[in-house]
């Protein structure tokens, strides 16, 4: 699915959010959102979800415009939102369920998603009895599940810690090269970006606009992102963040100070 967004702007009351926004995501591109907080990149995804409207511009799915949520977009947020008082498959099937698919087959399916996502055997757990980074690839399933033509991902692994989100990244690569839909991520983390993104745009803080774009090759990522190491430090540097502080706040991170 493409997504365009032409002559976006949007505003809440006095506030102003994003000053004008022109890109489009071509069909099973990822593009990251990347940027201050608070600079509106979410506000981005909600518009590309049908949640928000803009004030002026257009956003549009596959040339027709966006008037409201569709499951054939999906939003996944930080939180994975799992119900607590439903199992691992039975939360993945609810996705499907919710379009009205058979309860047999919304299972069934559900089970080979939890499959790809490495969660066999724990199709039956509740999401109390299962670690943070399994719930989220509990959301994961059930986000790719109803095998959505946009994925709108806001922060997915956020709160996780560094050694799990990077899995979950590894995890997420492995679905969208099998599904291969049209990805928008925001997320706070470069490295997150330079590992899944097609292109990068770094945004400015509120009112958002593009400061610079950023094209990234296709070819097999690794962890090991030393040959983006330029490219790194221009974001970084775009976003105000100087990459030695960088540097010593994630080494900090990794050993859990
Ligand atoms: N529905 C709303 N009503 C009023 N103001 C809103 C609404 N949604 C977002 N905002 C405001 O718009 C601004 C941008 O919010 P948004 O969540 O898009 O930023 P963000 O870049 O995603 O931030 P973060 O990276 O911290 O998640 C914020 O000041 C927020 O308070």
């Amino acid at each position: 699915m493409k997504l365009s967004f032409r002559n976006v702007h949007k505003r809440f009351a006095a506030l102003e959010v994003v000053a004008e926004f022109n890109s489009e995501i071509e069909s099973g591109e990822l593009v990251a959102l990347v940027g201050p907080s608070g600079c509106g990149k979410s506000t981005l995804l909600h518009m590309a979800a049908g949640l928000e409207k803009p004030s002026s511009g257009t956003v549009l799915a596959d040339d027709r415009p966006v008037t409201g949520p569709h499951p054939e977009r999906m939003l996944m947020f930080q939180e994975n939102a799992l119900y607590p008082w439903l199992t691992l498959s039975q939360n993945v099937a609810m996705a499907l369920e919710l379009q009205n698919a058979d309860k047999q087959d919304a299972l069934t399916k559900a089970r080979e998603w939890l499959e790809k996502v490495k969660l066999k055997g724990f199709e039956d757990y509740y999401p109390h009895q299962v670690s943070g980074g399994m719930r989220q690839r509990t959301a994961l399933a059930r986000a790719f599940v109803s095998q959505p033509k946009a994925l709108l991902l806001d922060e997915p692994f956020g709160a996780l810690d560094a050694l799990t989100r990077m899995t979950l990244q590894d995890a997420l690569r492995e679905l969208i090269l099998e599904a291969r839909p049209t990805v928008l991520l925001v997320t706070h983390d470069v490295d997150e970006a330079l590992f899944l993104a097609d292109r990068i745009l770094v945004f400015s803080p509120r009112p958002a606009i593009v400061l610079r774009e950023f094209s990234l090759s296709s070819h097999q990522k690794t962890h090991d992102l030393s040959e983006y190491s330029v490219m790194r430090r221009q974001i970084l540097a775009l976003l105000g963040i100087n990459a030695e502080q960088d540097e010593f706040a994630k080494t900090l991170g990794e050993v859990g100070i």
